[in-house]
């Protein structure tokens, strides 16, 4: 059998892109891992499917799966590229598209500009529902690292994000501290693990390691929860501007129980088959 994607990257991190309505596609765990693999696949940090709607007032539904071929809940540079995808594909003519995700439904705006603005929903704080062990909810945690003692912040954009402050974030220790606080106990269904340095209340720069893909040139939900971390730390204003290495977001956000809103660019690189 072969199959029809589509290759696409939102700030450098990319995406395998299938329309899985007129194709049918099992996306078995071994499969998105070859499919991810830069040698021996496409090569990419996510693979995308464009399903049928699930959930009401949705036109579309949305899946994500990491490049260790694990399935996540919520992907923001994803977003963006799955609203440019459905409308390059001639599969909506809409400029607002709702989407079902398995973290919800969210709301995808293409812009005159050719950015894609997205409702990313309301951010979750509450360290249950990240999940995230804790006593009660907080701004901030300690978290221990082996004889290292961290300060984090937690954060849901329905997938979970630990949001460190440095520095400095090209000497960060991403490589070093990433894949261990990935698989913090206290984080029971792993983590996505962002390092912020806060320039000004309205920007900030970022490097996240994500969970399941190491470290990628940008990450939409981790932009969003960064923000929010610096926000509810009081550190942050309302609209800020997020350097990434990959490139820059703009998230706004009003504050706790608010949705917040990201924007930024979208793009495909090339379309091809691939054998199953
Ligand atoms: N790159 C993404 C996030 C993809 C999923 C993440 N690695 C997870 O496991 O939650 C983004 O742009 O948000």
């Amino acid at each position: 059998m072969r199959l029809r994607f589509t290759k696409m990257q939102g700030l450098g991190n990319d995406f395998a892109v299938f329309d899985a309505i007129s194709q049918t596609i099992d996306p078995d765990p071994g499969w998105i891992r070859r499919l991810a693999d830069r040698r021996f696949g496409i090569g990419c940090d996510q693979v995308l499917l464009v399903e049928p709607p699930r959930l009401p007032d949705t036109d579309f539904h949305y899946r994500i799966f990491n490049a260790d071929g694990s399935e996540v809940e919520q992907c923001g540079n994803g977003a963006r590229c799955f609203a440019r995808f459905v409308r390059d594909q001639g599969m909506t003519d809409k400029d607002a598209i709702p989407v079902g995700t398995a973290a919800g439904a969210i709301r995808l705006h293409l812009e005159p500009n050719g950015q894609v603005r997205v409702d990313m929903g309301v951010p979750i704080l509450e360290p249950a529902r990240i999940p995230f062990v804790a006593d009660q909810q907080a701004s901030s945690y300690a978290l221990a690292l082996d004889d290292e003692a961290l300060t984090i912040g937690a954060v849901s954009m329905g997938n979970p994000h630990a949001v460190l402050q440095v520095e400095d974030v090209d000497t960060a220790p991403v490589a070093r501290l990433g894949p261990r606080i990935e698989i913090h106990p206290r984080f029971p269904q792993r983590v996505n693990v962002g390092f912020m340095q806060i320039l000004d209340s309205r920007h900030i720069r970022l490097r996240v390691f994500e969970r399941g893909a190491g470290e990628t040139l940008a990450c939409g939900t981790g932009a969003c929860a960064a923000v929010v971390s610096g926000r509810v730390r009081g550190r942050l204003e309302d609209r800020v501007q997020v350097k990434l290495p990959g490139g820059g977001l703009v998230i706004e956000w009003d504050g706790p129980g608010k949705t917040l809103w990201m924007t930024g660019p979208a793009e495909s690189v090339f379309h091809g088959e691939i054998d199953r």
